[in-house]
């Protein structure tokens, strides 16, 4: 364009003034139409783009919906599809019924625009998880809110993904597998010293021990020593707990919701969460000596110049020791384009959920099947014959435990579907169906792994046997292990082998690890250190369960002399395992167990204590009766029992306490001592002895004794019969008692005080006895002294 000022006197400002007014108007126009023009051809360019965009996407969501209905599934019920259907059903129950009806490959449309496919038949899914690459864009999306950019966990699957999971699996399944046995002892400190202190505060939850347990797991293997020597390892686990609460919330937002205070303040634990990563892995660096030695006993650091040969043997250290430059890679110390840490984090957070369920879930199956617990204890201590260190558990010689572990996994995955898709490309399986790139891509996990055509008619049970097979070895030939036909627990109960774990990966049907491209990389890894860690535990406490109605779990210690734990269990427990409504006895503390004074099974255990004692102090004590009976859960049960007893032709009082494990078949008297002469009170017997009507009136009676609580306890039922609450009456005391023998019946009139729900209320009483277990209410009246 040519400069419009005349050349005749270009330097002054009248030369501008003096603009020919014609050539000026031209060149106005000229700018005017080139505007025109320009902005007509930047919306024509933005009218084809977003056309040719919106055909694109048009074209796409025509192929979506002309696949996807080949694929056979229940029709729509609205323009929204199946989203109404799912809010009122829960979706794996959906997916149940519509694969009865449709067969191993369903579709439900989510919405207008989202199909979704299920696939149920193992060897499709097998194929499916290997074409399927990608993660979904919501898993991606949680991931890179919370921990920033990274590799693992990412939705789109390329070759830095591939190349991180290949480094990550070595690692594991290489030099920290070999020492996945040697469980730190001061991880087990660290978790039982937590245990106490938080026990001291009330009681806890079953869920949060297994959470700390794999988050000390994780935190041990990551970051070594420097991880129980960080002050602020307690933080880090709390900032985990909330990021994992909110994650999901704040990634299903289409449009990252900057404007919400709650979405920054979640930012803001992230960023904690960043530095404190940060800092430990700088710690680990700092102090990261490559071939160290730690003293197993001790945790002393110890020079060792010749460590190189054994660094990698299981005797060598009594932690775990990542390689520094594994670290510093994860770390992202030499990838501009990961955020620095966001793979650590990632793990920490994918660990500690998946690997605290799995515990949680061991700890609960354990409980609801002690039978098992027991042959795993057998199982541990026998594994601990061939070894000397005191810190090392060889769970390979344990395959039982092993088997447990799959075995919970498979009955309680760690989430209900596995999630996939194909983000660019359409893939064909080879049943022929073409599942359409953008379709979310599930496996009902819960459906196939408990499915009777993958596992038998016993799916639903649990039965870690099913991961076992048995083999004996024959004397002669080659001495080879051959495998034993019949059920492998009946096999075993008959001495006539030994177990065999078998690769649960044989079976398709085994996912809670996912298969494929995006599978697990832990599997193996995190398999033998759950399993190490409850070797552990269990070799020292018994896991029991006390109100199965308050779902309270306990680790009772095996020996007297260590303490037990009490934890809350919130979750039901499965249909399997039995409904009490009956207090069974309380951890450590002696609990009364009512009515038992009167069971044959308490009387013999009382002759058992009587007997006992006359072996071992070559006494002539003779039983009479049981005043009084109680328990104390104890790895077993330890009753204490009061025994009346004849001594010297005198009635005496003993007290006693009897030891039974019944799983090992044991009963041991552990006290037998003198607790009093018997002072004359109203004994079942004489209560219900006619007597002529003229007795001494109403006298006091012992509240612990059998007739008196048994009167008591049937004034209760009455009063709860009558009354039309729902809340249960519980008996807390009978305050006082007083009994008087009448004609053909004795009257007992007691001050009982009882709770119902929060409350604590009084009832004076009067029951009549008839003798043998007859009683009757002949009046109540609540007490309000
Ligand atoms: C009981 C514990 C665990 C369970 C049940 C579990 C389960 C899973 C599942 C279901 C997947 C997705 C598989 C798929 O889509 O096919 C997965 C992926 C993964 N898990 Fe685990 N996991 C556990 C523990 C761990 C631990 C302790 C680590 C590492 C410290 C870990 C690292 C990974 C990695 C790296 C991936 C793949 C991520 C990717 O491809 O981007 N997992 N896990």
């Amino acid at each position: 364009m040519k400069p419009c000022i005349t050349t005749s006197n270009p330097n002054t400002f009248l030369s501008f003034l003096s603009w020919d007014s014609v050539s000026c108007d031209q060149t106005s126009r000229f700018l005017r139409d080139y505007a025109v023009w320009e902005i007509n051809a930047f919306l024509w360019i933005s009218l084809i783009t977003i056309t040719f965009l919106l055909t694109h996407k048009l074209f796409k969501l025509f192929k979506l919906w002309t696949q996807g209905r080949k694929i056979p599934g229940p029709p729509c019920p609205s323009f929204y599809g199946h989203f109404n259907t799912i809010s009122k059903q829960s979706l794996t129950e959906l997916l149940s019924d519509s694969h009865g009806e449709y067969g191993s490959v369903v579709r439900l449309w989510l919405g207008p625009t989202q199909l979704l496919v299920s696939i149920k038949d193992p060897q499709l899914i097998k194929e499916m998880l290997l074409k399927a690459n990608d993660k979904l864009p919501l898993t991606g999306k949680a991931f890179r809110l919370a921990f920033g950019r990274s590799t693992l966990f990412a939705s789109p699957f390329d070759k830095k993904v591939e190349k991180r999971r290949e480094s990550l699996a070595s690692e594991l399944n290489g030099r920290l597998l070999e020492r996945v046995n040697v469980i730190p002892t001061k991880a087990m400190d660290c978790i039982m010293e937590r245990l106490h202190q938080t026990i001291g505060k009330g009681s806890i939850d079953c869920k949060m021990v297994s959470q700390h347990m794999a988050f000390t797991f994780l935190g041990a293997t990551l970051f070594g020593d420097t991880f129980f020597a960080s002050s602020k390892a307690t933080i880090y686990e709390e900032l985990l707990a909330m990021v994992a609460k909110d994650a999901c919330f704040w990634a299903s937002y289409s449009v990252t919701p900057f404007w919400k205070r709650g979405f920054w303040r979640y930012q803001q634990l992230c960023t904690k969460l960043k530095c404190l990563t940060q800092d430990l892995v700088q710690q680990y660096s700092k102090s990261y000596k490559p071939y160290r030695h730690m003293d197993p006993i001790s945790h002393n650091e110890t020079a060792n110049a010749g460590m190189e040969a054994t660094v990698g043997s299981k005797s060598c250290s009594s932690i775990f020791l990542p390689d520094n430059f594994f670290l510093k890679d994860l770390s992202g110390h030499f990838n501009a384009r990961e955020e620095p840490c966001g793979n650590i984090m990632s793990l920490m957070f994918h660990g500690c959920l998946t690997t605290g369920g799995l515990i949680n879930n061991m700890l609960v199956r354990l409980v609801t099947h002690p039978e098992i617990q027991h042959k795993i204890y057998s199982e541990i201590i026998m594994a601990r014959k061939g070894t000397e260190a005191s810190n090392e558990h060889d769970t390979e010689k344990m395959p039982l435990l092993l088997a447990t572990v799959y075995e919970s996994a498979r009955l309680m995955p760690s989430g209900p579907l596995l999630q996939r898709c194909s983000l660019k490309h359409d893939f064909r399986l080879k049943s022929g169906v073409i599942i359409p790139a953008g379709a979310i891509l599930v496996v009902p996990v819960q459906l196939v792994q408990m499915d009777d055509s993958c596992w038998g008619n016993d799916a639903a049970k649990f039965n870690p046997y099913r991961f076992l097979s048995i083999t004996e070895k024959i004397s002669g030939s080659l001495n080879e292990d051959i495998p034993l036909a019949g059920p492998v627990e009946e096999l075993i109960n008959q001495r006539r082998g030994s177990f065999v774990l078998n690769n649960p990966n044989e079976n398709p049907a085994f996912l809670p690890f996912g298969s494929g491209t995006r599978a697990c990389v832990c599997q193996k890894f995190v398999t033998r250190g759950i399993a190490t860690l409850l070797a552990f535990l269990l070799e020292q406490y018994e896991i029991l369960i006390l109100f199965y109605c308050h779902e309270i779990l306990i680790f009772t210690a095996w020996t007297l002399d260590i303490g037990s734990y009490c934890l809350n269990q919130h979750d039901s427990f499965s249909a399997e395992s039995t409904f009490c409504s009956e207090p069974m006895a309380t951890l450590g503390g002696v609990h009364p167990s009512h009515g038992a004074e009167n069971s044959v099974e308490t009387e013999n255990l009382a002759r058992f204590a009587v007997d006992e004692h006359n072996k071992k102090e070559n006494a002539l004590v003779e039983f009479v009766r049981v005043v009084k009976a109680s328990e104390q859960v104890v790895a077993g049960t330890l009753h204490h029992l009061t025994v009346e007893v004849m001594d010297a032709g005198k009635k005496k009082l003993y007290e006693a306490k009897v030891w039974v494990k019944p799983w090992l078949n044991l009963k041991e008297l552990q006290e037998f001592k003198h607790a009093g002469d018997c002072s004359p009170s109203f004994t079942a017997s004489d209560l219900g002895v006619k007597k002529d009507g003229h007795g001494p009136g109403l006298q006091a009676v012992p509240t612990h004794d059998p007739v008196v609580q048994d009167a008591a306890n049937h004034a209760l039922k009455t009063i709860q019969q009558r009354s039309n609450s729902l809340v249960p009456y519980e008996l807390k005391e009978i305050v006082h008692a007083k009994a008087e023998e009448l004609e053909d019946f004795a009257k007992l009139e007691m001050l009982l005080k009882v709770k119902r729900g929060d409350k604590e209320e009084k009832f004076k009483v009067e029951v009549h006895h008839k003798g043998e277990g007859t009683y009757h209410l002949n009046n109540m009246e609540p007490d309000h002294s």
